[in-house]
């Protein structure tokens, strides 16, 4: 669930980019903007560009499946397609109707104080600590790009409202459905919800000004450790903020200001695009969500596509003529071309025979999933998708770093206030030792083992082929509700991970019981699962 777009000038992508992680979302606007040309939300890297390319001729944004070269980077930098220029169309488009950071939130004072803790990133997980902490008493600066939420995100009704966050969900279905094949629709049971990204952006940057945190708009190029401890961060501009903890939340993209373990396991990627239309009719009941439809809509014609990428459609029908389409690649290793995505998308629609009348808005989305968590030992602190935070086997992040925010601001506030500023001033290395308690928090041995099996999911659904992933989700949602609901909403402990496991072993078909054991006997991820299990 996510952006949007604009006919035939406007394109706009948020991206994030890492050697480790890329992660993007481009937003494309039917209505508004006329001579914007394309840029990245944070830095643009060789690695980013290498995925993606926006043509500056068309003004379209085009994924694109080979690389780009240093010199076409560099033209495309001369043919005026500047990072400015696209912070700027971000905040002319978002001053519609989100407020801007700056007009809320004091300026940090530049020189006149060390902070206690700095986080970086505005996004939901970033806003959510920055508050929390404040709440604490903490003197809490916010530093990240001025630029508005760009998700939709779409949430299970009951977390939004165990988060006090339900006046942000604008459009709610009472149930949510799945079809695996032309056999019944599984009904789930669960009310699902559209979260509006203006109104979650203007719920937590009123906490945010609540609680006191203070705000710069800027983009933070490192971060360094000064003789006397404190946390230098260094942002472009030549400013420089000390503080004596920092938090880096600017998403997956964070790999320049974070070390992470090496040699973990791969980054797989989830891709999607979708469309938010007005149709003719929709052949689906608009009061359902539809979470999964994994029906063969080709009939055999398209073979190759689905063996290559099996794929479903995420469907939020918002009226009975008003609708999102998203069409989903659930995790695989190398990322789908968005192309192949629309292109499915599009001929999905078409033998269902659904019309499109009117395009609204038409997203991209690119979540890496999986990956390494981040080294434990290294003083700054990580949260949100930068903490590695993302569900590996769905992509959902946004309601774990809302929930976890409250807990995480605690003990920073805690082991902040462990020491007076003088002490940890002095003793850089006490300071390095306090961050530990944070991120065994953040990382505690049960979260890693947890994790371990989420990544042993991750790594089977991705060589699974569309039958396979059938077989898989029929057996899953045929599972005791409290444990795949636990599944998906990351609750379940590392014992009930194994009571899941059994459980799901004994329901399933031979065919699928045999991939499970092949699967953990002969899968790096299964000898990681089980080691993480042995750790005490
Ligand atoms: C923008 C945004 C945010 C977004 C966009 C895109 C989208 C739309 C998305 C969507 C998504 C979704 C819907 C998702 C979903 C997901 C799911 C449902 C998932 C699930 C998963 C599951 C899993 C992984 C499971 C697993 C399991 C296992 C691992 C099991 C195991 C077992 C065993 C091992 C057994 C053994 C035994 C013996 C040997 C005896």
């Amino acid at each position: 669930m996510e952006c949007f777009g604009a006919p035939h000038m406007t394109a706009t992508m948020a991206a994030f980019t890492s050697p480790r992680f890329m992660s993007y979302t481009i937003r494309r606007r039917f209505s508004l903007l006329k001579h914007c040309r394309f840029t990245t939300l944070s830095s643009p890297s060789s690695l980013l560009l290498k995925r993606i390319r926006c043509s500056a001729k068309s003004d379209n944004c085009v994924a694109v499946k080979e690389g780009v070269s240093e010199a076409e980077k560099e033209d495309y930098v001369k043919a005026g397609g500047s990072e400015l220029v696209f912070v700027q169309m971000q905040q002319n488009k978002c001053m519609e109707t989100q407020s801007r950071l700056s007009q809320k939130l004091p300026r940090i004072p530049i020189g006149e104080c060390v902070l206690d803790l700095v986080v970086i990133g505005c996004g939901p997980a970033g806003l959510a600590l920055a508050a929390e902490s404040a709440k604490r008493g903490l003197n809490v600066g916010l530093i990240g790009p001025d630029l508005p939420f760009t998700n939709n995100y779409g949430v299970w009704e009951d977390e939004f409202i165990g988060l006090g966050l339900e006046g942000c969900i604008e459009h709610v279905w009472r149930d949510t459905v799945v079809y695996l094949d032309d056999n019944d629709p599984i009904l789930i049971g669960r009310a699902y919800g559209r979260v509006s990204r203006d109104l979650l952006h203007e719920e937590l940057l009123r906490r945010c000004v609540e609680s006191g945190v203070s705000y710069l708009s800027s983009k933070v190029e490192r971060i360094t450790e000064a003789p006397n401890g404190q946390s230098l961060i260094e942002c472009e501009g030549n400013i420089t903020i000390p503080c004596r903890l920092a938090t880096v939340a600017s998403g997956a993209a964070s790999g320049k200001l974070l070390q992470y373990e090496l040699g973990g396991p791969r980054v797989c990627v989830q891709t999607a695009y979708g469309v938010e239309v007005e149709v003719e009719s929709i052949p689906y009941d608009p009061s359902l969500m539809v979470f999964m439809d994994y029906r063969d809509y080709t009939k055999h014609k398209s073979q190759s596509l689905e063996a290559q990428y099996p794929t479903f459609l995420y469907v939020m029908p918002m009226s009975p003529t008003k609708v999102f389409f998203e069409e989903t690649c659930l995790a695989s290793k190398e990322a789908m071309p968005f192309e192949l995505l629309k292109t499915k998308l599009m001929s999905r629609l078409k033998t269902m025979g659904i019309r499109i009348t009117k395009t609204y808005e038409e997203e991209w989305s690119y979540i890496p999933v999986g990956g390494s968590l981040p080294n434990t030992e290294q003083k700054n602190l990580a949260f949100g998708a930068a903490a590695s935070m993302v569900h590996p086997a769905t992509g959902y992040s946004v309601v774990r770093s809302l929930s976890e925010a409250p807990n995480y601001a605690a003990v920073i506030a805690k082991i902040l206030g462990q020491g007076n500023s003088k002490q940890m001033v002095d003793l850089g290395r006490y300071t390095t030792n306090i961050s530990k308690q944070a991120w065994e928090t953040l990382w505690p041995l049960e979260r890693k083992r947890q994790r371990a099996f989420f990544l042993f999911g991750l790594a089977l659904i991705v060589q699974m082929d569309i039958e396979g992933t059938r077989t898989f989700f029929r057996t899953f949602f045929r599972l005791p509700t409290w444990m795949w609901w636990g599944f998906l909403g990351s609750s379940l402990s590392s014992t009930d991970l194994i009571v899941f496991a059994f459980y799901m072993f004994i329901i399933a078909p031979h065919s699928l019981r045999m991939g499970l054991v092949r699967h953990l006997l002969s899968d790096p991820t299964g000898a990681t699962m089980v080691k993480a299990y042995l750790t005490i």
